[in-house]
This record gives structure tokens, C-alpha cells and sequence, in this order.
């Protein structure tokens, strides 16, 4: 089953009085492709490929930075969030049986006035990652609205456990990724750019680099490749939603294989983790009670616990 493409455009970012039979319509779309494949790709959202490039060009800056200049932005040194900042390569296994992932990253977890960000050689950092949060926010939401419509259910059903996002208060990140070039004699047995994972919170949003490698299991148990499409946005459902929805949308496991053997080529992405409100209870919105009742920042903390356990 291959990852379907969705034409997003009478609801993009931007667009108000949409009518009620086009919001339908694209609903059951988003259903049908969350509940076959966890994976879709929407293009005409309002995002487009130049705001994209801009926070990958001035993440890469960020990135090739000498490591001296990194470490002052390390995760775990922002009292106010844990979760935000600068991961260097090696330190998270989302596979924890694979040695640490070939990857470095940049959690934008926290807008509070009170972070220091780095700036020397990289001025625009915090304005375009802001800026660019805040446009994923925005589609995101939309996204949930269709999510709901598409079960049948009142929008408010998972946007009233979204109010929060871009406070301290709600895990939703904005991780900008940096692959570097693989050097094959060095590389660990199992190693990967990425392990075997699914997502933690309701959805993510992903923007790639044109190289390549991210794959996605589908139902039937074998890895698809699911490539950069210049233009477009790849939204996946995470593990949280498909407990909130039981099991009816489904969180894939995904990767990101190594480039093939030879070839040093680099890859970026960015990738917008949304959770829902840390206080929010998540329970089956179809009443059921196939996953006990879950508070949101009490589920997050115990995966970050398997991804960062081994250090
Ligand atoms: O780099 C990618 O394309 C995806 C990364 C990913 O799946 C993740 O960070 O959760
Ligand atoms: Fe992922």
C-alpha cells in the first residue's frame, strides 16, 4: 500500500469560509489514508517549499558549527523545558536496540522569553524557527479539525486538548534534523540514521531534504520508502492518537536507512511533533475502554525515558 497524496488547497493555511461539503470530503480522505497507512502526504497546504528551505538553510548553519558553539544549546540545559535544544550525534537510539542514531537535532520545544538561543554565526536562528513553528501550529490544527470530521466526531474532541501549544505546558516540538555524511568503515553494526520508531504524540508533520531514506512499515509488515516531494508536507499519526481513536488511525513505525555504501551525501528534515496539553486526559473517543485513560505529559516523559535510557 503505497502513501496517498492529498490536495489540501480548499482548506490551506490562510483560507476561511470553507464549505461544509469540501471539509467532508477531504476528511474522509484523511481518514481512509490514517486508518490504511498512518502516512499522507498533502500538498497545496499554505507552507510552501521556500519557508522550508529557509529554516533548513539556517538550520544547516547551525549545524556546522563547531561543536564548542553547539554545547551552550544542549538539551537538558533549559530549566524551563527540558526538551528543547541541541542533540549531538549518537545520544538517542529511537530503535533502543541499534547503537545511537546517525543524526544530530535541534528541539525548538520552548517560545519562552527566557531561553537563550544561539546566534553568533547563525543570526535569524530563533525568528525562522519561531516563525516556522508557528506555521506548523497552524496547519496542524487544521489537520485535527479534518481528523475529528473524519470520525464522525465534534472538532473540539482533540482541538480542545491542543489549546496550548508553543507553551511550556505542551510538549509540541519543531525538530530540525541534521544527517551528516556517513563514513561506512566507522559505521556500528545496526546502525542507522534513524531506528525503528513510531511517533509519541497525536501527529507529526515532516519536511525533507531531497536524498532520501526515510521509510515507513505499512500493514502488511514491509518498508516503503516514502521520498521528499518537493512542495508537500508528510503527516504521520503518533502513538497517542491511535490510543485516543483506538486503533482506528494508525502511528507507523518508521526509519531512516544510511545512505548507500559510497555515497556521503547528507540529509535534512524537519520534523513538528504535536502533543496535546500536558494536563489533558486522553481517553478513547469512542467511549470504549480499550486503552485505560492516559495523561498526556505522564505518557511523553515515559517515552523520552526508552529513547534516552541507555545514557
Ligand atoms: O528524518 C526524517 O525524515 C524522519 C525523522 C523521524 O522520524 C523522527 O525524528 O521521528
Ligand atoms: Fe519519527
Amino acid at each position: 500500500m503505497e502513501i496517498p497524496v492529498l490536495d489540501f488547497s480548499v482548506y490551506e493555511l490562510g483560507k476561511t469560509n470553507v464549505s461544509v461539503g469540501n471539509l467532508e470530503k477531504l476528511s474522509a480522505e484523511v481518514r481512509k489514508a490514517f486508518t490504511d497507512v498512518g502516512f499522507v502526504y498533502l500538498k497545496n497546504t499554505g507552507i510552501n517549499q521556500d519557508e522550508v528551505d529557509k529554516v533548513m538553510g539556517i538550520s544547516k548553519k547551525f549545524f556546522s558549527l563547531p561543536e564548542s558553539m553547539k554545547k551552550p544549546f544542549s538539551r537538558g540545559g533549559f530549566s524551563c523545558n527540558e526538551n528543547h535544544g541541541w542533540i549531538s550525534v549518537e545520544t538517542e537510539s529511537l530503535n533502543p536496540r541499534r547503537p545511537g542514531d546517525l543524526k544530530e537535532a535541534f528541539n525548538t520545544a520552548s517560545l519562552s522569553s527566557d531561553i537563550n538561543w544561539p546566534s553568533e554565526g547563525v543570526e535569524d536562528f530563533r525568528d525562522v524557527q519561531v516563525s516556522f513553528f508557528l506555521r506548523c501550529k497552524e496547519l496542524s490544527l487544521r489537520v485535527l479539525r479534518l481528523m475529528a470530521l473524519g470520525l464522525g466526531l465534534e472538532a473540539e474532541v482533540f482541538l480542545g486538548a491542543h489549546k496550548l501549544i508553543g507553551s511550556d505546558v505542551n510538549g509540541t516540538t519543531l525538530r530540525a534534523l541534521y544527517y551528516p555524511p556517513v563514513n561506512s568503515k566507522s559505521v556500528k553494526e545496526k546502525q542507522l540514521r534513524c531506528g525503528e520508531h513510531s511517533d509519541y504524540g497525536s501527529i507529526t508533520l515532516v519536511f525533507q531534504s531531497p536524498e532520501g531514506g526515510l521509510q515507513v512499515k505499512n500493514r502488511i509488515g514491509e518498508f516503503i520508502s516514502a521520498p521528499s516531494i518537493p512542495g508537500t508536507v508528510l503527516v504521520n499519526i503518533a502513538d497517542l492518537m491511535q490510543r485516543w481513536t483506538s486503533d482506528v488511525y494508525v502511528s507507523a513505525v518508521h526509519r531512516v536507512l544510511l545512505p548507500p555504501a559510497g555515497v556521503s551525501s547528507t540529509r535534512q528534515s524537519l520534523a513538528f511533533f504535536v502533543q496535546p496539553d500536558d494536563e489533558a486526559i486522553i481517553s478513547c473517543c469512542d467511549g470504549s475502554n480499550k486503552y485505560p485513560p492516559v495523561k498526556s505529559v505522564d505518557y511523553l516523559l515515559s517515552r523520552f525515558k526508552d529513547s534516552y535510557g541507555k545514557k
